[in-house]
């Protein structure tokens, strides 16, 4: 993040060939991007996303809407290019890389997945521990490496993304813990669970709440409630905001593991835009407390990585205000008086 340049890009901006704010949210969207990548007409090309895959042992408590299985069976459909966020990437100038970070089964070699399993799967999170914090290190450490990969093969922008039958739980948890707030507050429907479950669901979260001790630092929270997705995706975020790149937010899952990496390290959130407000009502919450407005509201609960992918060809409208004309250039009168 570069101040001089943000005042400058400001400056720009006023001139541009437009009434003021004409552009609205786009304006501040512009300015950020030329102030992190430190050039007053910032470029983007493109863009990444890091879909981490993970199982949760919390399903047991019968969580989801859906079987476990599916995690398993979504990160082939991933491979296959059959998903959502495939066919959202290739319209948005966007690689997808899958990670798996605790995929309960085998899953087959294949150019297109980074393997860094920690575990097949986490803990039941509403019983104990959801991993070792050695394992939370590691889950991070593979988000990590996998950011710097398609860093390295040209990404201009990150986003991550995620896959795991019982994420919404571990998302809800993580996010309660480290925003002190009450499960009701944070637990949804997530795939589209009944009443009945989401009353199991509150319950499970509860109880991992229970087990946390004041003075608990972000990562030993993390290894208590779990998700390894969610902290492999801290991890893309790190590496992300050390490369000086934008970030691009997705929906809860994704901004829960985005807050672990706030709360490890808080000039993250410099680079950070959220892509879009996911229908799962914890995720308002997230997004408020890091004080980020979603680009799109478009009733999406899906994951993967699929609304922060939809709002890059956003990012780079935004970025490309800055090579407007000016009134000067351009030869356009200004406003009467
Ligand atoms: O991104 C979201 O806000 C979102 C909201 C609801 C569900 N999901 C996806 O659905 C899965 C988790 O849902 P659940 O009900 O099994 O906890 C996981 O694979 C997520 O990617 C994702
Ligand atoms: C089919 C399906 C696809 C998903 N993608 C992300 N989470 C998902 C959950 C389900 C159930």
């Amino acid at each position: 993040m570069d101040l001089e340049t943000l005042q400058a890009a400001k400056a720009r901006m006023a001139q541009l060939t437009k009434p003021p704010r004409a552009l609205g949210v786009l304006e501040e969207v512009a300015v950020r991007l030329a102030a992190i990548q430190g050039r007053v007409k910032p470029e983007l090309g493109p863009g990444a996303v890091v879909v981490a895959a993970a199982d949760h042992g919390v399903v047991a408590e019968g969580v989801s809407a859906y079987p476990q299985e599916v995690t398993f069976q979504m990160v082939l459909n991933f491979l296959r290019g059959g998903a959502a966020i495939n066919r959202f990437a290739q319209a948005a100038d966007c690689r997808v890389y899958v990670l798996d970070v605790g995929v309960k089964g085998e899953l087959p070699e294949h150019p297109g997945l980074l393997r860094a399993k920690v575990r097949p799967g986490t803990a039941n999170l509403a019983r104990e521990a959801a991993m070792t914090l050695e394992e939370a290190e590691r889950a991070l450490q593979a988000g990590r490496t996998a950011a710097r990969k398609a860093l390295s093969e040209g990404a201009t922008l990150l986003a991550a993304g995620d896959m795991g039958i019982g994420n919404t739980t571990a998302a809800a948890a993580l996010s309660a813990a480290l925003l002190d707030l009450p499960p009701e507050e944070v637990v949804g429907p997530g795939t589209g669970l009944d009443e009945e479950g989401l009353a199991r669901k509150r319950q499970a979260v509860a109880r991992a709440l229970a087990r946390l001790r004041p003075g608990m630092g972000p990562l030993e929270v993390a290894a208590e409630v779990g998700g390894l997705e969610l902290l492999a995706i801290a991890g893309v975020y790190l590496e992300g905001a050390e490369a000086g790149v934008p970030l691009v937010l997705d929906g809860f899952p994704v901004s829960a593991g985005f807050l672990l990496a706030y709360r490890l390290k808080p000039k993250v959130l410099d680079y950070a835009f959220a892509g879009h407000l996911s229908r799962e009502p914890g995720h308002r919450r997230v997004l408020e407390a890091l004080g980020l407005r979603p680009l799109l509201q478009l009733d999406l609960a899906l994951g993967e990585g699929t609304g922060a992918v939809l709002a890059m060809p956003l990012l780079r409208a935004a970025a490309a205000i800055l090579h407007m004309a000016t009134f000067a250039e351009a030869g356009v009168s200004g406003p009467v008086s």
